[in-house]
């Protein structure tokens, strides 16, 4: 199957795209991160396109993991690595079905019975949150804590990923309770400095391996 390597740090795209989003990219890269989810919002299919693409090209030469959100056609045109998918997104068995067995797929889960769902449909790893209150994503429920993760984690075999509000603070709790990593927009790609914000929270990740 052999299907790439998922790190424990999940760098998301400022949803705005362009190229100040690009270059958040490009530092956090630099900086060591593992994984890079394109995830762009409000754009057209061909701006879409093009960023992935453009986050692709970034990620290619440092080894790093790209995933697009939403959109297992466009991670696929793009040679992305693999697709994580909401609720309101393509079905993960579906996706797996389109995109093959070395696609990597990531789905959206709160509580345990949907997680072993989307793990039994084909999902390689999930995502688990809001973690804590954010801003960057509006409509979510209440903030999950350490807890509920905590239990998601315990009811699959995959990687669980914390996401929402997630600051190097926060990591050692996460983990604590049984999250493989954690996935941050704000964090990173709204940091003066994602570079450096990426160092912090690479350093917090390590200091915590599990
Ligand atoms: C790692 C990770 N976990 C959860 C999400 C949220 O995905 P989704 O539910 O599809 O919501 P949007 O990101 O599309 O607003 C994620 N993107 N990544
Ligand atoms: C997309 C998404 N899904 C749950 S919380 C969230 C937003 C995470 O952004 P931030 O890391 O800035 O809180
Ligand atoms: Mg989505």
């Amino acid at each position: 199957m052999n299907r790439p390597p998922l790190g424990p740090l999940h760098v998301l795209t400022d949803a705005r795209g362009g190229p100040q989003a690009l270059a958040a990219v490009a530092a956090a890269v630099a900086a060591g991160a593992p994984v890079v989810q394109v995830r762009a919002k409000d754009c057209t299919d061909r701006v879409l396109y093009e960023f992935a693409g453009q986050v692709v090209d970034i990620c290619r030469p440092a080894g790093a993991t790209c995933l697009v959100n939403d959109r297992v056609d466009i991670a696929l045109a793009v040679g992305a690595a693999g697709t994580h998918l909401g609720a309101d997104d393509l079905p993960v068995a579906a996706a797996r079905r389109v995109a093959g067995p070395g696609h990597l797929i990531g789905g959206t889960a709160r509580d345990p019975e949907l997680a072993r769902r989307l793990v039994a449909e084909g999902a390689d790893y999930l995502g688990v949150g809001p973690a804590y209150p954010t801003t960057t994503k509006t409509g979510l429920p209440d903030a999950l804590g350490p807890a509920r993760i905590g239990a998601v984690a315990a009811a699959v075999a995959v990687p669980v990923i914390a996401i929402g509000g997630i600051t190097a603070e926060r990591v050692p709790e996460l983990l604590a309770a049984g999250a493989a990593g954690v996935a941050v927009v704000g964090a990173v790609s709204g940091s003066a400095d994602p570079a450096a914000a990426t160092r912090q929270l690479l350093r917090a990740l390590a200091a915590h391996v599990r």
